[in-house]
């Protein structure tokens, strides 16, 4: 690599203080749980167990509402459905009595089929309609706990299951529900900074961006419905015994809002945050009594304050390393010439073909009967009037909208119309006309997302940090840097993207593109709200990639850009080819001038 890329012992450097920083406040917190046995009573040992057991839970769901943006409000479900497993399993009321951690165990398991059952409706429903379904699934479970009594004991109940020595004492079983927290909180946090952490925040705040990267929504989703289904129901069995009987009554609507609420004043995307959130909540209502009977009270005036004042909750508090201002001034210089060093995949040499193909959205002709060729390491330039059909071209080249006749193939191949998820496997790269970020993850990540589908560890690998995943997070960042210093933003690699200029974002747009060394990349409009001097500097770049033989389907109002680096122009006027040919023939076309160019 090139002065653009750290050298592999600064990088290693710089990975190793950033894992410290992250790490250091959960030690913290660890060490403090570890003394608090010293420090205090019994009391405390059952407040710090009922937070360790609501951690267990929340670092799970975490991944469902902080990292995925889904609604899952009644998590509470699967606490109940947890506890009664564990709790009947080991009473024996339905098979021969089991030891209790083979029944926390098989609930564990059970847990993890009903997170899917409950998490499956997300994959159709939005945001509204999905936290209605959970709170349903929430009320299904209370009435079969309730009805079935011959197995849960119906209103009268079910002892809790009990753990053997050395954890039937209160500090003992406080440092085993410590022990189990502090391992989901591993588990979760290597999710949260692997490639299936990125690709569910870029599912949550730009599905469409992740979409064209070839993150595949349900795939990412179910496997974090497994995971935190199966955290849910251990916790739950963890909370029966704590609790040593339990009843529905147990299972109130308030802890499924405790949950929640914990990761929404903890901040989304956040570990730290939602487990100081649980903390907090856990222990507030019994340091001021009154709380606890005004705890729904409590906790909406506490959601209240959370959106109207500090909408990125505590994690947000916490980032100290964002609060420090930008320089004003600061200029995007591109080294396209470092771009060779970046590519490791050889350029395709299919053309990218377009024949007859044809869009309405009712009565507008949004592409009508359009036949265009993009060949391997070409720069072809798509202009026309606004309304004139590029971007929904663009979209139908990238799988969102299926053409209503006509194909798109690479070479001979066909691709498959309306699967955008496909188009990067196909080795097909895109920009967005607004760019399309997650305002919340540093330019680095937004950057890595584009390289998602190069990863090779599979969601356990993932889970346990093995050697496969580091190799992953290793390849992605060592790439993701060389790129950023392509594009001229290696100084903002560590900053969150929604403190960046609209120029700026522009340019992660295209560093996230190119991760995917791509053979075809469709640019919509990305020269719009850059500077002079900022054009040039794409211009550079954009003949830099096109040399490497990457071909080039430019969407662009600026006619100078287009005239200056295109070897083809198709000029498009309602849906429909008005002209086509060489930059120069183009220029002097008449009807050209007259629709589009002006005198
Ligand atoms: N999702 C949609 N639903 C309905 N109509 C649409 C949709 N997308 C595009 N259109 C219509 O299709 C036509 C072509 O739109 P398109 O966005 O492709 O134009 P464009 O050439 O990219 O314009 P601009 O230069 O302003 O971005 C327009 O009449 C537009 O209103």
């Amino acid at each position: 690599m090139t002065a653009v890329t750290a050298t592999p012992a600064r990088s290693e450097n710089r990975a190793w203080r950033g894992i410290g920083v992250q790490i250091a406040p959960f030690l913290a917190i660890l060490a403090a749980a570890m003394i608090l046995p010293f420090v205090s009573n019994d009391y405390w040992a059952l407040i710090g167990t009922r937070a360790a057991i609501y951690w267990v839970l929340v670092s799970g769901l975490n991944l469902i509402v902080g990292f995925a943006g889904h609604l899952a409000i009644g998590y509470v479900a699967l606490l109940t459905l947890g506890a009664y497993t564990t709790s009947v399993l080991v009473a024996g009321n339905v098979m021969p009595p089991l030891d209790v951690f083979a029944a926390l165990a098989i609930a564990g398991v059970v847990g993890a089929v009903f997170g899917v059952v409950v998490g499956l409706p997300a994959l159709r429903l939005r945001t509204f309609y999905f936290a209605m379904s959970t709170l349903g699934f929430a009320t299904i479970v209370a009435q079969i706990a309730l009805a079935w009594q011959s197995v849960t004991g119906g209103g009268i109940g079910i002892v809790g299951p009990e753990f053997p020595a050395p954890f039937n004492t209160a500090w003992g079983y406080y440092y085993l529900c410590i022990t189990f927290a502090a391992v989901c909180t591993w588990l979760t946090a290597n999710v949260a900074h692997s490639r299936f952490g990125r690709a569910l925040i870029a599912i949550r705040d730009a599905e469409v961006a992740a979409e064209a990267t070839g993150i595949s929504k349900p795939r990412m989703l179910i496997a974090i419905f497994l995971f935190a289904g199966a955290l849910a129901a251990i916790a739950g069995g963890l909370f029966a015994s704590l609790q040593t009987y339990i009843t529905p009554d147990a299972f109130t609507f308030d802890l499924s809002v405790l949950f929640f609420i914990a990761i929404l004043i903890g901040g989304r995307g956040s570990i730290l945050g939602p487990m100081l959130g649980t903390i907090i909540l856990t222990i507030l209502p019994e340091v001021a009594a009154p709380l606890a009977a005004w705890s729904t009270f409590f906790y909406a005036v506490l959601l209240l304050v959370i959106v109207l004042v500090m909408p990125g909750g505590i994690a947000a508090l916490l980032d100290l390393r964002n609060r420090r201002p930008l320089a004003s001034n600061r200029a995007i210089v591109p080294r396209p010439a470092a771009l060779a060093e970046c590519f490791r995949k050889t350029a395709g040499d299919k053309t990218l073909k377009l024949r007859g193909v044809t869009l309405s959205f009712g009565n507008v002709r949004a592409i009508d009967n359009l036949d265009l060729d993009v060949k391997p390491g070409e720069i072809h330039g798509l202009i026309g009037p606004n309304g004139s059909g590029k971007t929904t071209t663009l979209n139908v080249i990238s799988g969102y909208y299926v053409a209503k006749g006509g194909t798109i193939g690479l070479g001979d191949r066909m691709l498959q119309p309306g699967v955008p998820t496909l188009r990067a496997h196909h080795g097909i790269a895109r920009t967005f006309q607004t760019p399309r970020v997650i305002g919340e993850a540093s330019v680095l990540q937004n950057v890595m997302i584009g390289g998602n589908i190069d990863g090779r560890a599979s969601f356990v690998e993932a889970l346990f940090a093995l050697p496969r995943n580091r190799r992953d997070e290793q390849m992605l960042t060592e790439k993701a840097r060389a790129l950023l210093g392509v594009v001229g933003l290696e100084a903002l690699a560590d900053v969150r993207a929604d403190r960046l200029q609209h120029s700026e974002l522009r340019f992660i747009e295209i560093a996230r593109a190119l991760m995917l060394e791509p053979d075809f990349l469709l640019l919509d409009e990305p020269a719009a709200g850059l500077s002079g001097d900022e054009i040039e500097r794409l211009a550079a770049l954009i003949r830099a990639i096109s040399r490497r033989g990457t071909g080039l389907l430019l969407v662009e109002h600026h006619a100078d850009l287009i005239f200056d680096i295109c070897d083809q122009v198709t000029v498009l006027n309602l849906g429909r080819i008005l002209a086509a040919g060489t930059p120069a023939e183009i220029r002097v076309h008449k009807e050209v001038v007259s629709a589009y160019l002006g005198g």
